[in-house]
């Protein structure tokens, strides 16, 4: 089994000329951080979907939000309120060490896990007002360097989470692939090919912003894999676009989690689901933390519509041949695999 890192390696992100400015030296916007965004701007307050996991209807919900929206928040999924601070503790440990500490762990084309900017930083000439840190499988390695001495703490917490999250997305995707009226047996190989992989980890730092509205936090963008779980950590700042209303916030609710659909989802549902087109705005005075957990699959899988019934509208693929068209055409990639 490959991982992300040996599947681009012959297409590689250019992660490595792209490195986080050091934000807390900054009294004003560089011009390499400055978009010239359109004057419409601004974002529509409507409220998405919230799931109570415990709900008795709550498969039934899942699937609906996943077809109306592309992104939902859950309540009642039993990952612990202690764990959820515990995980945005560590992540402002991280981001708020010195910057030449965080660029011994840099992420780089060779691996694609550890402190930089975002993945889809190399398509846009401007930067983004954003440092970020990916967790693949362990992060031992990293936190080591960071801190020698007392590494564990950062690894418990990651890896805590990552085994309370995982069966959440788990049973999200169980919901979702029961909807779409398939066979028993695609249902098992989709969950099976989820369960094999760890997972990724991927920790956002948003820095306070001199002129948050010349900047971006995170471009728009979908999402890569299945399904992504993310906290907002009670900072408001992602929002969603749909193409009816605009840009819509998500506002944060206490021990909530946002879900939103990835491309590889999206596909296998034939487009049912949409893939959830958002982006990520800053705050003048409130550092934002956030984090995600980004679920399966293996790239040893077979993307498909698995309906067979309705006639397809993507392409069949390899997990991997997606993640090599994505890495090089990012936002047109589910345009270019569309029948
Ligand atoms: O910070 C957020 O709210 C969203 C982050 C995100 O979209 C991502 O990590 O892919
Ligand atoms: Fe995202």
């Amino acid at each position: 089994m490959g991982s992300i890192s040996e599947v681009l390696k012959d297409d590689p992100l250019h992660l490595d000329s792209v490195i986080p400015l050091d934000f807390n030296t900054l009294k004003s916007v560089p011009e390499s951080h400055q978009w010239a965004l359109e004057s419409s701007n601004h974002s529509v307050d409507v409220m998405l979907p919230v799931i109570d996991l415990a709900h008795p209807d709550a498969p039934q919900l899942v699937a609906h939000a996943a077809r109306t929206w592309g992104m939902f928040q859950i309540v009642n999924h039993g990952i612990p309120l202690d764990l959820i601070q515990g995980v945005e503790n560590e992540a402002r440990r991280l981001f708020s060490l010195p910057t030449d500490e965080k660029m011994k762990v840099l992420r780089s084309s060779e691996n694609l896990a550890g402190y930089g900017v975002a993945r889809i930083a190399p398509f846009y000439a401007k930067c983004m007002w954003h440092e970020g840190f990916a967790i693949h499988e362990s992060c031992v390695d990293h936190a080591k360097i960071l801190w020698p001495h007392d590494y564990e703490r950062f690894c418990n917490t990651m890896m805590e989470f990552r085994k309370k999250v995982k069966p959440v997305a788990d049973q999200l995707l169980h919901h979702l692939l029961v909807s779409l009226d398939i066979s028993e047996e695609a249902i098992k190989i989709w969950e099976a090919s989820a369960n094999k992989v760890e997972g990724t980890i991927q920790l956002n730092s948003y820095p306070a912003c001199p002129d948050p509205s010349s900047v971006i936090g995170l471009a728009p963008h979908t999402d890569t894999l299945l399904l992504t779980i993310l906290n907002q950590c009670q900072i408001s700042g992602l929002q969603i676009f749909r193409d009816d209303v605009g840009w819509i916030s998500v506002p944060p609710l206490s021990g909530a989690f946002v879900v939103n659909v990835g491309d590889i989802l999206h596909m296998l549902s034939n487009g049912k689901f949409p893939s959830a087109y958002h982006r990520v705005t800053v705050s003048e005075n409130k550092h934002r933390i956030s984090f995600a957990y980004f679920h399966g699959p293996s790239v040893d899988s077979y993307v498909e519509p698995l309906n067979k019934l309705a006639k397809p509208l993507y392409r069949s693929m390899s997990v991997k041949e997606f993640f090599v068209i994505k890495a090089k055409h990012n936002e047109k990639a589910l345009s270019l695999v569309r029948l």
